[in-house]
């Protein structure tokens, strides 16, 4: 496998918009019961700051994580009611036009998504995200409905029909078998084939969270991690990027591999769904890789600057952040 000529990241604002979600996958951390102390569904006035001081610290991406239809859990709806607002996707774009106010290019990863609600959030969104998991049917996903295979795909093929610069990915060490990593990866090349709109794909591995149905579940080895990037590399089309998480392993062998970019780093919010796994730093990333220069790119890739696939609301921040290549100026 040939290095890559430079390493990609981008520097974002990680916002837990709720975490009120309609499924139970056996190995989240993240979602939360109404009734927990911790349930939420944050305000506007809560994320302007971290839109600020994100903006300040030289993000350029504003990661909006939300629960899965969180319509369907009546004290969610109650909620979203007393702030104002009669849906999650009605929220969710003012979150958007407040992010772009702010100078930050919206990446909304919400769950399954329709039509509809799709068109809504694509001329406020540089990008968008819902990872496959996996196209194969295992216990950890019996109570999600959200994780069937089918109604991931059909959001995924959907956002390719409307053109929308898009991550998906596979997690990995959920109980799938090596097969199924290569079958859920075919299935990822066979939509980029037919619509062209997979900038990315991230290969995710498990991590344990205390309280969950797979607390003692082990992660997946480094081995099997970066199996998996090989055979993506080798599955997936040459204009896809693979993307590893920093703070979940360590990135070096996985870019040997055929990895060639580490996602959303941000210098001041965590990562909501692995909270334990601090991000590495770029002077520390530069040491972990010292052979191959870093370079940081915006939520939406070069070639889908290059190709407009953005609406007129973005004009001003990507003519702003972006170099005549597509990437960061510097
Ligand atoms: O920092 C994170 N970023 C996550 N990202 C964002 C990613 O790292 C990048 O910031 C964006 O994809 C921009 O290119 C996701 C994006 C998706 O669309 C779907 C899933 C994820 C998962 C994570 C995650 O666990 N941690
Ligand atoms: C946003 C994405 O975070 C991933 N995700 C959810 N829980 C975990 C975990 N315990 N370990 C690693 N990744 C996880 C899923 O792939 C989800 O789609
Ligand atoms: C916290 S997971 C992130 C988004 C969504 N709930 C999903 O699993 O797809
Ligand atoms: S991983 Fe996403 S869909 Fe699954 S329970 Fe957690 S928040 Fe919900």
């Amino acid at each position: 496998m040939p290095i890559p000529e430079f390493v990609t990241y981008c520097r974002n604002v990680f916002i837990p918009v709720t975490n009120i979600c309609r499924n139970r996958c056996g190995y989240c951390g993240f979602r939360r019961d109404p009734d927990d102390p911790q349930a939420q569904l944050m305000s506007v006035d809560e994320i302007i700051p971290i839109l600020k001081k994100g903006y300040e610290s030289g993000c350029t991406e504003a990661l909006f994580t939300f629960g899965e239809s969180a319509e369907e859990v009546p004290e969610y709806r109650y909620w979203l009611y007393e702030m104002g607002y009669s849906s999650t996707v009605e929220y969710v774009m003012e979150l958007c036009e407040t992010a772009i106010d702010n100078g930050l290019l919206p990446h909304t990863n919400a769950g399954v998504l329709d039509k509809k609600q799709l068109t809504m959030l694509k001329p406020l969104n540089a990008s968008m995200g819902l990872m496959l998991e996996t196209i194969s049917k295992l216990d950890a996903h019996e109570n999600s409905p959200g994780k069937i295979p089918e109604k991931r795909i059909e959001t995924i093929k959907l956002a390719g029909q409307l053109k929308i610069p898009f991550t998906t990915g596979i997690l990995v060490g959920i109980g799938e078998t090596a097969n199924n990593r290569i079958e859920s990866l075919n299935e990822i090349k066979k939509l980029h084939e037919k619509y062209g709109h997979i900038q990315e794909v991230i290969i995710q591995n498990f991590t344990p969270k205390p309280e969950t149905p797979m607390s003692n579940y082990p992660s997946p080895s480094l081995s099997t991690i970066s199996e998996t990037v090989s055979y993506a590399r080798e599955i997936l089309p040459d204009d896809v990027t693979i993307q590893v998480p920093p703070n979940l392993t360590d990135p070096y062998l996985l870019i040997k591999n055929g990895a060639s970019d580490l996602g959303g780093i941000s210098p001041t919010t965590i990562d909501w769904i692995n909270p334990e796994s601090e991000w590495p730093d770029i002077v520390e990333l530069e040491n972990i890789i010292p052979d191959i220069p870093l370079k940081e790119r915006l939520p939406i890739h070069p070639k889908y600057i290059q190709k407009g696939w953005y609406s007129d609301r973005l004009n001003k921040i990507i003519d702003n952040l972006a170099d005549e290549n597509g990437y960061r100026k510097t």
